[in-house]
C-alpha cells in the first residue's frame, strides 16, 4: 500500500473533505439498497472518534452541470443516517457559503453531506477553480469513492492536488483486495470472465491473459469466441464483426500460457423467457434456430475444477442470463461452488461489477466472496491494468515503492 491512508493524518478538529460514492439505486425518492452507504461507514465513524469533522462530498447520477431535484442528495440522508448512526446535516450546496455555514456550525457526532457536485459544470470537467472552493472548507481531503475513482473530476482528482490527501477505508480495502488479486496473487490464478460482449471488455481479456494463469470465458461473449473457431452458434447473441478480435485474444493466450477455457456443453432454447423449453447441448451442436442462454453441466464442471486448481480468483460478468430462470444454473453453481472455497480458506475470490454482485447474491454467494467490490466500472479500469486518476492523485505514504 502506497497511498496515505487515515492512519497517517491527524484528524483532531480537523475539517475532512471526504469524497464518497452514495450513487446508490433509489426509487420514488426511496434509496433500494444502501450496500454503498455501508461500505463508507467505517471511514465517517474512524473520522468522528478520532475529533474530526466529516464533510461528505458525493455525485448522484448525470446531472450534466444542471440543477435537478431528481438528482439532489437531499433524499438521501434519512438512509444515510440510519445507517451511520449520525446525524447528517445537508447543505444545499458544495461550495460557497451555503455549504460554509454548514461545515462552521458542525456539531461534535454530526456529519455534513454536500449537495451533489455534478450541479456544477466544472466537476466533470476537473476544473481546478471548483477544486479550489471546495477545499476552502476542509483541512484534510480523505478519497474513500473508489467506483468513482476512474473519474477524472474536480472532487475526485484536481482536489486531491490541493489539500493533504489520504486514502479512507473503503478505498484503502478495495485497493487491498485488487492488489492481492492481479498485482501480487497466490497463484495460480484464474479468471471468469462473463457477460453479454466481448466488445466492451476487450481491454480486460487482453491484460487479463498476461496476468492470469486461467481464463473462463462465459456468457454471451463465449459465443463470439465459439463462432471465431468455425462453431454455429444459431441464434445466440454474437458479435460476429468481432470474431478475428476474439480469435487475436486466444492465441495471445497460447504465448503467454494462459488456459482459456471456453464452454463444452451449453443449453439453449428458442425463446428468452422465464421456463422456456430448453435442452443441453455439445457447444458444436447449437440448433440454428436456437439461442445459448447458459453453459452446460459439462462445462460447470470443467469452471468448477478450475476453482479447485485456483489459489485466486477474479470474478466479473455472469455466466449466462441469469435474470431469467433456468439459464441462472451454471452462475449460481460456480458462484456457490467458489463460495465454499473461500469459505474454508482455500480461495481468495474477489468479484465485481453491478450485474455480477447482483448474481452473487441472487446465488446467497456473495457473503463468502473474500472481497466483493462496491465498483462496476472502475473495478473494470483497475484490472483492464489502467491508472485511476481518483488514486492516482492521493498523497504518497512514506513507505511509497518505485513500483506503485
Ligand atoms: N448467453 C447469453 N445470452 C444473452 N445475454 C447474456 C448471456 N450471458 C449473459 N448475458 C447477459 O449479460 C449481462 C451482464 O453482462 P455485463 O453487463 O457485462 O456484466 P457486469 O455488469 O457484471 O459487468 C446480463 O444482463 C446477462 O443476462
Ligand atoms: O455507479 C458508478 O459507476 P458503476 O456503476 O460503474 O460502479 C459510479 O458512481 C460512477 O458513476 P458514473 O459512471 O456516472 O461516473
Amino acid at each position: 500500500m502506497t497511498w496515505k491512508t487515515l492512519d497517517d493524518m491527524d484528524l483532531d478538529g480537523q475539517r475532512v473533505l471526504t469524497r464518497v460514492d452514495i450513487n446508490v439505486p433509489v426509487e420514488n425518492g426511496k434509496v433500494t439498497d444502501t450496500t454503498r452507504m455501508e461500505r463508507i461507514a467505517a471511514t465517517v465513524q474512524d473520522i468522528l472518534a478520532r475529533g474530526g469533522k466529516p464533510v461528505l462530498l458525493a455525485h448522484f447520477g448525470r446531472p450534466k452541470g444542471e440543477r435537478r431535484d431528481d438528482m439532489s442528495l437531499k433524499m438521501l440522508v434519512p438512509a444515510l443516517q440510519d445507517v451511520l448512526g449520525a446525524d447528517v446535516v445537508f447543505a444545499d450546496d458544495c461550495i460557497g457559503p451555503v455549504a460554509q455555514a454548514v461545515v462552521d456550525t458542525l456539531e461534535e457526532n454530526q456529519v455534513a453531506l454536500l449537495e451533489n457536485t455534478r450541479f456544477h459544470a466544472g466537476e466533470e470537467k476537473n476544473d481546478e477553480a471548483l477544486a479550489a472552493q471546495m477545499a476552502e472548507l476542509g483541512d484534510i481531503y480523505c478519497n474513500d469513492a473508489f467506483s468513482a475513482a476512474h473519474r477524472a473530476h474536480a472532487s475526485t482528482e484536481a482536489l486531491a492536488r490541493l489539500l493533504p490527501s489520504c486514502a479512507g477505508r473503503l478505498m484503502q480495502g478495495e485497493l487491498q483486495a485488487l492488489e492481492s488479486a492481479l498485482g501480487s496473487p497466490e497463484r495460480p490464478v484464474l479468471a471468469v470472465v462473463g457477460g453479454a460482449k466481448v466488445s466492451t471488455k476487450l481491454d480486460l481479456l487482453s491484460n487479463l491473459v498476461e496476468k492470469v494463469d486461467m481464463l473462463v470465458i462465459g456468457g454471451g461473449m463465449a459465443n463470439t469466441f465459439l463462432a471465431s473457431q468455425g462453431i454455429n452458434v444459431g441464434k445466440s447473441l454474437c458479435e460476429h464483426d468481432m470474431t478475428d478480435t476474439a480469435k487475436a485474444i486466444a492465441e495471445k493466450a497460447v504465448t503467454t500460457g494462459c488456459a482459456l477455457l471456453l464452454p463444452r456443453d451449453v443449453v439453449v432454447a428458442r425463446e428468452f423467457k422465464a421456463g422456456a423449453e430448453n435442452e443441453i447441448v455439445l457447444t458444436e451442436n447449437c440448433p440454428s434456430d436456437a439461442m445459448i442462454l447458459d453453459a452446460g453441466p459439462d462445462s460447470v464442471a470443467h469452471i468448477k475444477q478450475a476453482i479447485d486448481d485456483a489459489k485466486t480468483l477474479i470474478w466479473n460478468g455472469p455466466l449466462g442470463a441469469f435474470e431469467i430462470e433456468p439459464f441462472d444454473a451454471a452462475t449460481n453453481a460456480a458462484a456457490k461452488h467458489a463460495a465454499a472455497r473461500s469459505e474454508h480458506g482455500q480461495l481468495v475470490s474477489v468479484a465485481g461489477g453491478g450485474d455480477t454482485v447482483a448474481a452473487l447474491n441472487k446465488a446467497g454467494a456473495a457473503e463468502d466472496f473474500s472481497y466483493i467490490s462496491t465498483a462496476g466500472g472502475a473495478f473494470l479500469e483497475w484490472m483492464e491494468g489502467k491508472v485511476l486518476p481518483g488514486v492516482a492523485a492521493l498523497d504518497q505514504g512514506e513507505k511509497a515503492t518505485a513500483e506503485g
